[in-house]
């Protein structure tokens, strides 16, 4: 395990947790984020906007745009992609402009995504082992991602990693996304696991807030999209480099007393 103290640190950001309080945390589950943290998905995020730039004869977007805007939702990724690439084809690009591309720019982008398939999908180094041995542990583990259910749900499938995880909570399950608390807030309801018992394991500043926000303890992978800016700059309780470096710093889970939404 790796955990670095802040560089940047400012007044409002928590301190970092240390190796002895991470094994010490009294928790009961694991909410884990889709891309960016367990599936390395810019190939097909890549893929899907080539189509939907195709489809609108517009040019392709570049990867970096892409890896900066991943991680707030399908809606939000073609919206940014569509101001951009209008204001790059020299032609209106104001709100209007882009609402009147929305539904054909969605429509293109989901065709995209889909006919990509399950050929570039890369769960990154250490999730598999990091699942077993969270799971080893007595971990009752949940997926909260911003990714719509239609793209998620296969993703999740193709590769295994539903197996480990009880539930999906999507981007479109409920009317809040992250950074809202809400969606942590119902998974946490699902593993029966009190917020403040219920680690949340993602790779951007939108799963910290929506970790702050539900009172959950938040841990952060290096490696993943975080909207371009490093992950130090992230109010978190730490920052690791896989998921098996998170789960050997854990204890064992504590057993999950129901907590009911009002
Ligand atoms: O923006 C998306 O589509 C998904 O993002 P997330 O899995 O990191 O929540
Ligand atoms: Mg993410």
């Amino acid at each position: 395990m790796r955990i670095s103290r802040c560089a940047t640190h400012v007044n409002t950001v928590m301190p970092l947790l240390t190796a002895s309080a991470w094994s010490a945390l009294p928790l009961q589950a694991v909410l884990l984020d889709l891309d960016g943290t367990l599936i390395n998905t810019l190939d097909e995020f890549d893929a899907a906007l080539a189509a939907m730039s195709q489809h609108l004869s517009l040019p392709r977007i570049a990867r970096s745009v892409i890896a900066q805007t991943i991680g707030k939702g399908s809606e939000h990724l073609v919206r940014t992609v569509l101001t951009q690439l209008l204001q790059q084809a020299q032609r209106p690009h104001d709100a209007a402009a882009v609402e009147a591309l929305f539904e054909p720019a969605m429509a293109a982008y989901f065709a995209g995504y889909e006919a990509a398939g399950m050929d570039h999908v890369k769960v990154y180094a250490g999730v598999v082992q990091g699942l077993d041995i969270l799971r080893s542990k007595g971990y009752p583990m949940g997926v909260v991602t911003n990714k719509p259910e239609r793209l998620a749900k296969p993703l999740l499938q193709a590769t295994g990693l539903a197996d480990f995880t009880e539930f999906l909570i999507a981007g479109d399950t409920y009317a809040k996304k992250k950074p809202d608390p809400f969606p942590l807030l119902q998974g946490c309801a699902r593993l029966h696991a009190s917020p403040q018992h219920t680690l949340m394991v993602g790779d951007s500043a939108n799963d910290a807030a929506a970790a702050r926000a539900a009172q959950c303890p938040v841990a952060i992978l290096r490696y993943g999209f975080n909207h371009g800016l490093p992950v130090e700059t992230i109010d978190a309780d730490g920052y690791f480099d896989s998921i098996e470096d998170i789960a050997n710093a854990l204890g064992a889970a504590q057993p999950a007393t129901a907590q009911p939404l009002n």
